[in-house]
């Protein structure tokens, strides 16, 4: 992280070389110096320091008090400074500068526009903005890797989810977290919420609430539902492992599959994997590998032993991620040990998703694994659902699809992994960066063409 610390320093009583030496002997990495105020005795200035961690923040913190002639007068945080007043704004796409104006975009002449609605339905998509915007909807109940904070709290992601379609796809949408751990009431919400929308991504709502949630809303709504934790995240973990089977010369259906946390994400791979020609997958949650000789209280987890775990694998992660080609891990940090990936097939796979610290740090497993990826972006291969939501999106609202299916799914992931070519493909590189300018138009592409395949794209130019 980055932190901007205001100094007051009288520069008879110190130099200003003094104080960059404590800085960095505490373990700051100086990368900025801003001159606030200059005078003959005393200047004040803004120092960007890159610390990685708090404690290493309180350590020069602490060392600057020490010395002479010097104040902190502030600590902010560029992080906490870019959420300043929040991220996200609403914009008009023209002014009113005249009463004749004002009359077209309110009333009356506005009425005109709604009794045409009224008359033909349809006509929400060109009159207003329905066509090109998402309702990004969370109850805050499985935020990032976080578990259940407030709706308030949960605002900043939301907020980052919105932005990210904008930049990304042109999407405009709206982060609303609700204050409701009730399906029935989120289902009547979003529900009502729906007429102004083009589509609804549910985001960071706890299993197995989600899944009837979702399910629930495809069926009753006319426009397309889809949990990113679930969907987002399956696709990417599915394009990112077809490519890394490549750089390991392996067959899906060949391999030894573990996924850790099944929750939302954790099914949702699982069913990817299946779809796209796994044959043996085995789940481990926090009580170990789910098994067929058990009876689970989460309807999805009977549902996930019966159609995984060919072998009827039991026990532990420690024990059934022995001779595994695959760990995928949307779980929880630090839960996959060096010992385990030791354990693993010839040239193991290992994505450790969790958010934000992932089930094994890079730094320990890389020496012992062929292909590591993370959900995170400061290390390469990051798999995480932003690749997909934005480029997804932009291809239903354009085809005016009704629903997001298999099929459509299964075509955004191979988009994602086709976007990288034989020769550019490695083990560092199994994944297209979120910058990539190819990723969202060859979603969008391919989900259109399956959209119109399936019969669930209803625009017709
Ligand atoms: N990289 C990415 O794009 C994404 C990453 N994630 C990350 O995946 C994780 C799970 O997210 P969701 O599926 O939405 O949450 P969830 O709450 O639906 O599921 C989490 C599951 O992990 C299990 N779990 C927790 N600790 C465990 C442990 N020590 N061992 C085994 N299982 C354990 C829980 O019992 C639960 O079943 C989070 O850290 C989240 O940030 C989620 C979505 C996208
Ligand atoms: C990336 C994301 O959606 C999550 O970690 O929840
Ligand atoms: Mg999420």
């Amino acid at each position: 992280m980055t932190i901007i610390l205001r100094l007051e320093i009288h520069k008879k009583e110190i130099t200003f070389g003094e104080i960059a030496t404590v800085i960095s002997k505490s373990g700051g990495d100086m990368i900025a110096i801003d001159v606030i105020k200059e005078g003959p005795e005393m200047t004040v200035r803004d120092i960007s320091v890159n610390v990685n961690s708090d404690e290493k923040q309180k350590m020069i913190i602490d060392s600057i008090h020490n010395l002479p002639g010097v104040s902190v007068k502030h600590v902010s945080d560029r992080t906490f400074l870019l959420h300043l007043g929040g991220k996200i704004e609403v914009k008009s796409k023209t002014t009113i500068d005249n009463r004749e104006e004002l009359s077209q975009v309110y009333t009356p002449e506005v009425a005109r526009i709604c009794m045409a609605i009224e008359e033909n339905p349809k006509l929400a998509y060109n009159l207003t903005i329905k066509k090109n915007t998402v309702a990004v909807v969370s109850n805050a109940t499985a935020v990032l890797g976080l578990g259940k904070i407030s709706p308030e709290a949960a605002m900043p992601v939301m907020e980052g989810k919105a932005m990210l379609f904008k930049q990304f796809a042109g999407v405009d949408a709206y982060p609303l977290c609700l204050h409701s751990n009730d399906t029935e009431e989120m289902i009547r919400i979003i529900k009502a919420l729906s007429p102004s929308f083009g589509g609804i991504n549910l985001e960071d709502i706890a299993s197995p609430q989600c899944f009837e949630i979702e399910q629930r809303l495809k069926k009753e709504l006319d426009i397309p539902v889809f949990h990113d934790d679930q969907h987002g995240t399956a696709i990417v973990a599915l394009a990112g492992l077809l490519n890394a089977l490549k750089v390991t010369k392996k067959r899906i259906e060949n391999c030894k599959i573990v996924v850790c946390g099944i929750g939302a994400a954790g099914i949702a791979i699982t069913k990817m994997l299946l779809a796209g020609g796994a044959k043996n997958v085995i789940g481990v949650d926090r009580h170990g590998a789910l098994n067929r000789d058990e009876t689970y209280d989460n309807e999805m987890w009977n549902w996930y032993a019966s159609n995984t775990n060919p072998s009827n694998e039991k026990g532990p992660l420690s024990s059934v991620i022995k001779g595994a080609d695959v760990f995928i891990g949307v779980s929880a940090p630090n839960v996959l040990k060096v010992e385990d990936v030791k354990n693993m097939a010839h040239e193991p796979i290992v994505f450790a998703l969790a958010n934000p610290n992932p089930e094994i740090s890079p730094e320990v497993a890389k020496p012992y694994v062929k292909v590591m990826a993370t959900g995170r972006s400061d290390y390469p291969n990051q798999v995480n659902n932003v690749l997909c939501f934005p480029g997804m999106f932009r291809g239903v609202l354009d085809c005016r699809a009704s629903d997001i299916n298999e099929e459509m799914k299964l075509a955004a992931a191979e988009a994602i992994a086709s976007t990288i070519s034989e020769e550019e493909l490695n083990e560092d590189y199994i994944i297209p960066g979120v910058f990539n300018d190819q990723v969202v138009p060859k979603i969008r592409e391919a989900v259109i063409k399956a959209g119109y395949e399936t019969g669930v794209a209803k625009k017709k130019d």
